[in-house]
């Protein structure tokens, strides 16, 4: 049978590849023939059977005898990896949990590897199918790594503030040798604890009220700015409010006039744009690998989450504002200020810590507040009754304060509130938010454990948009922030700016400059929307946070 096998000439070249390397072993381990007595044995049968030991010919073509344990090996190789992947996908079903099917290679985001949907709509969409089936949470892949969804609020409350202690941290990678990376956002464990405790009394009310000046100066050159480009209507009011956040930033941050509102390509600008802007190809690469690959070999090849000309610009502006201050005695009433005092007296920030710090109060800042004031904006320029209720509400109050625009003043604005907190549900920053657990976690009332290392995804869009919550989610009810219906939801559905001890520690600073960017805009100019805008709004695909795809035109009109 063997032989009349050998002999057929299709069937010789696999009987040659694949029996005779393995078969010979196995025959050669389980007797006392020795494998060089196998060997003579096989060549012999070769000769018998008119075959090649060096290579077979099929047809016309000769393959080589390497080829062919390439063959098998890949064989193998293949058939190990079919296993390894099937055991990866069964993580969750092994441990009970409910999830959607995941798909080779990229598990349950595959629509956003091949930029069909955003990160924060496949999480949204998994939340609704988990939901309706009656799960509180479920399983999911990126790639082939595991991670979990909540759906739950009572699990959302426990994961973001109750059971804190499994999950302080985001699970962002630190490079020891890129000082950039040591930032709060980053930081896990006691250096986090310490540093927010450090950097929590910079952002009270008091501090606040203590840098408004600072952001109404900036409000200035967006108002001659508007003037200017008013006359070239459309306006991309994207373009114009990061401009102008990235001043305000520049400002209270870095101590520094950046002037991008007057020249858009300032230095500060364009490197602010290398950091968050989505169709940076590099940078958005950059920020998505230490989201896949294994951090340990980040380490070892000594990855950094920036391009290093990025860290050698932050590190020069900071370090040259701090110099100059202590030598020149200069004080100014700014973060940088409050940053240089600690360095000084018990446990100090190190001057590295100072650059980290102002860097992601930099790229936290600018881009979150500039699109929840462009996205405000998108939905009044479709509202006028809105625009103008909002309208009459700044100049009713600020007639109480004597035509100025106060800290006082804005904090009455209450309607401005509204508008903002809605603006904030229907389109969040950060469309989710994401913890690594740092302890093995029981999930309550269940046997189910999530081990230490595992990502935990809220995702925020799906929270926000969910009918239970906010009835006729796709409505732009700013009524929903009323302090009555506010009353009607449970803690923990509106988290545009995250929750529990890890919330986002700008929150106050973020509302205020952009509800001066809406104030400075809504007091002089009416506004709808340009049909250059596309409707309904699409997302960029790029990056994480929530931006618009190309940009949102509005036509303005002067209010004498
Ligand atoms: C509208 C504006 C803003 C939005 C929507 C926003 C949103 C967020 C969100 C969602 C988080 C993550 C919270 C979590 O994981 O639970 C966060 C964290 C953070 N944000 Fe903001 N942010 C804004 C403005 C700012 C500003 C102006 C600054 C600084 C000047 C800032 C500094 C930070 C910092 C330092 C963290 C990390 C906190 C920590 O991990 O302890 N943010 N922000």
């Amino acid at each position: 049978m063997l032989v009349s096998c050998m002999q057929n000439s299709s069937s010789r070249w696999w009987m040659h590849s694949l029996v005779y390397p393995v078969f010979s072993v196995y025959v050669s381990k389980c007797s006392s023939v020795s494998p060089v007595q196998w060997e003579t044995a096989m060549r012999a049968v070769y000769r018998i059977s008119n075959m090649d030991p060096c290579g077979v010919v099929i047809g016309s073509i000769y393959i080589n005898h390497n080829l062919a344990i390439s063959v098998s090996l890949v064989a193998v190789f293949l058939t190990l990896a079919a296993v390894f992947v099937k055991w990866c996908y069964g993580f969750w079903k092994r441990k009970g949990v409910p999830g959607p099917e995941p798909r080779l290679p990229f598990g349950n985001i595959k629509d956003f590897i091949l930029k069909r949907k955003t990160l924060g709509e496949i999480w949204k969409k998994i939340y609704f199918d988990l939901k309706a089936k009656g799960h509180k949470f479920g399983g999911v892949y990126q790639m082939f790594t595991p991670a979990l969804v909540v759906v739950d609020i009572e699990l959302v409350k426990r994961i973001l503030q109750v059971d804190f202690q499994h999950f302080w941290g985001h699970g962002a990678f630190i490079n020891d040798k890129d000082n950039l990376s040591f930032h709060l956002f980053n930081l896990e464990g006691p250096r986090w604890k310490r540093d927010r405790a450090k950097l929590s009394p910079t952002f009270t009310s008091g501090k606040m009220k203590m840098m408004f000046q600072l952001i109404v100066s900036c409000t200035d050159e967006l108002t001659k700015v508007l003037d200017e480009t008013s006359l070239k209507n459309p306006v991309d009011i994207k373009d114009i409010m990061s401009r102008f956040t990235t001043d305000v930033i520049g400002s209270c941050a870095f101590g520094i006039e950046c002037n991008s509102l007057k020249d858009p390509n300032d230095d500060f600008r364009k490197y602010g744009r290398k950091v968050t802007d989505q169709l940076n190809v590099e940078g958005t690469v950059r920020q998505f690998i230490p989201l896949f690959v294994p951090h340990s070999l980040l380490h070892l090849i000594n990855f950094h989450c920036q391009n290093r000309s990025i860290g050698s610009f932050y590190n020069r502006m900071v370090k040259a504002t701090v110099n100059y201050r202590k030598d020149n005695n200069v004080v100014r009433k700014d973060f940088m200020q409050l940053l240089i005092e600690l360095t000084e007296g018990e446990d100090p920030l190190s001057i590295d810590d100072i650059v980290a710090e102002c860097f992601l109060f930099f790229v936290a800042g600018f881009e979150t507040s500039s699109s929840a004031i462009s996205f405000a904006c998108y939905e009044l320029s479709q509202h006028p009754e809105i625009q103008e209720k909002v309208r009459d509400e700044i100049e009713t109050t600020l007639e109480r304060h004597e035509g100025k625009l106060s800290y006082e003043a804005v904090m009455e604005m209450t309607y401005m509130d509204k508008v903002v907190y809605e603006a904030l549900r229907k389109y969040p920053a950060l469309p989710f938010l994401f913890r690594m657990c740092s302890k093995t976690y029981t999930i309550p009332d269940t046997d189910i454990t999530v081990e230490e290392g595992t990502r935990v995804f809220i995702p925020a869009l799906g929270i926000h948009y969910d009918p239970e919550f906010y009835p006729d989610p796709e409505k732009f009810d700013p009524e929903r922030f009323s302090e009555e219906n506010k009353a009607t939801r449970p803690n923990f559905t509106w988290l545009p700016f995250g929750e529990g001890p890890r919330i986002c520690i700008g929150m106050r600073f973020g509302l205020l400059q952009t509800k001066l960017g809406l104030c400075t805009l809504l007091r002089k100019y009416k506004f709808t929307l340009n049909k250059k805008t596309k409707t309904p709004l699409v997302f960029s695909k790029a990056g994480i946070l929530t931006s618009p795809e190309g940009s949102i035109w509005v036509d303005l009109e002067g209010i004498q």
